[in-house]
């Protein structure tokens, strides 16, 4: 049995106004708008989420609203903790625990690799110090280690709330690990992770980003792949590919992921600033533009229907 539900989670993006404020309703608006794409597991603070980049004081003021936008509703919020310092890790999710949080989407401090005995360390005192709390662990190279599936098996043996990895690795061997792996923990993939991983014959789940363009065909992908419709899974596989291909082109790919991930929110909500907190590039109106109609000419299918 998974210790979290077969799903598709997204990543919700900051918005920043000319003088770098954080826009409260505009960010509102995004959470409303993917709950209205059926999404219920929404994350703040991944990459795409800036959650490097953001201040104490901005942490504590965006959970703030992130949770309020969920009272009411069936959401899942997650919050991201992302630090070089361990402690500012703990001071955060208390902070966020305190305002109602309960899924945590943690990394390792990245100034050096974490050793082995370091890497336990790591999940026992922040998983046990929120012993009513899931845990997804965020797979990530920028953190230095990155850990194997094989791993992932004695980490979940150990640690009862380590719930999910997000692992959003590309390669066919990978998806094969996470295919045919059985520990408790949920995996979550990138759409053509998770595509590469059913079309071997296995499962997971997915993290969408290209798929924003257009959720309800990424939700026809998802249940393409849950009943084992290769042949759909197939196509959609090979025009998200094409889509991989036509966004790294026009946007280049040296960018943080907000760069791109509030480029492709922005088909929904063309208002959505594309800004991204200080010293990282952000992508152009321009590029926008050019994606959109990129997406027009080459794969209309998967463009959202209020794209400006
Ligand atoms: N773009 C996603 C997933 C990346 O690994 C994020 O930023 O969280």
């Amino acid at each position: 049995m998974k210790r979290y539900p077969k799903t598709i989670m997204a990543t919700a993006c900051l918005p920043w106004n000319e003088s770098f404020e954080f826009m409260e309703e505009m960010f509102r608006q995004q959470v409303t708008d993917l709950q209205q794409m059926g999404l219920r597991h929404i994350y703040l603070f991944g990459t795409a989420g800036e959650g490097y980049a953001v201040s104490d004081e901005q942490f504590e003021h965006i959970v703030r609203v992130f949770a309020s936008s969920s009272q009411g509703t069936d959401m899942q919020p997650i919050v991201g903790l992302i630090s070089l310092s361990f402690q500012t890790m703990l001071q955060r999710a208390k902070k966020a625990y305190a305002l109602g949080i309960r899924d945590f989407q943690i990394s390792f401090p990245s100034w050096g690799a974490l050793t082995e005995s370091e890497m336990l360390r790591f999940f026992h005192e922040i998983c046990g110090a929120f012993p009513d709390c899931r845990f997804i662990h965020y797979n990530n190279g920028r953190s230095k280690k990155v850990v194997s599936v094989k791993e992932y098996a004695t980490l979940a043996a150990e640690i009862p709330n380590l719930a999910a990895v997000k692992y959003t690795a590309l390669d066919m061997p990978t998806a094969y690990q996470i295919a045919m792996n059985d520990s408790p923990l949920q995996f979550f993939c990138g759409e053509l992770g998770f595509g590469y991983a059913h079309l071997l014959g296995g499962e997971c789940s997915m993290v969408v980003s290209l798929g924003l363009g257009h959720m309800e065909r990424t939700w026809r992908m998802f249940e393409a792949a849950a009943t084992n419709d290769l042949e759909r899974l197939a196509m959609y596989q090979q025009e998200l590919s094409g889509i991989r291909e036509g966004i790294l082109t026009i946007v280049g790919a040296a960018y943080m992921d907000g760069a791109y991930d509030k480029l492709l929110y922005k088909l929904t909500n063309p208002a959505f600033p594309l800004r991204m907190l200080a010293p990282y590039d952000s992508s152009t109106d321009e590029q926008y533009r050019q994606y959109r109609d990129f997406l027009r000419e080459r794969f209309p299918a998967w463009l959202a229907p209020n794209s400006g």
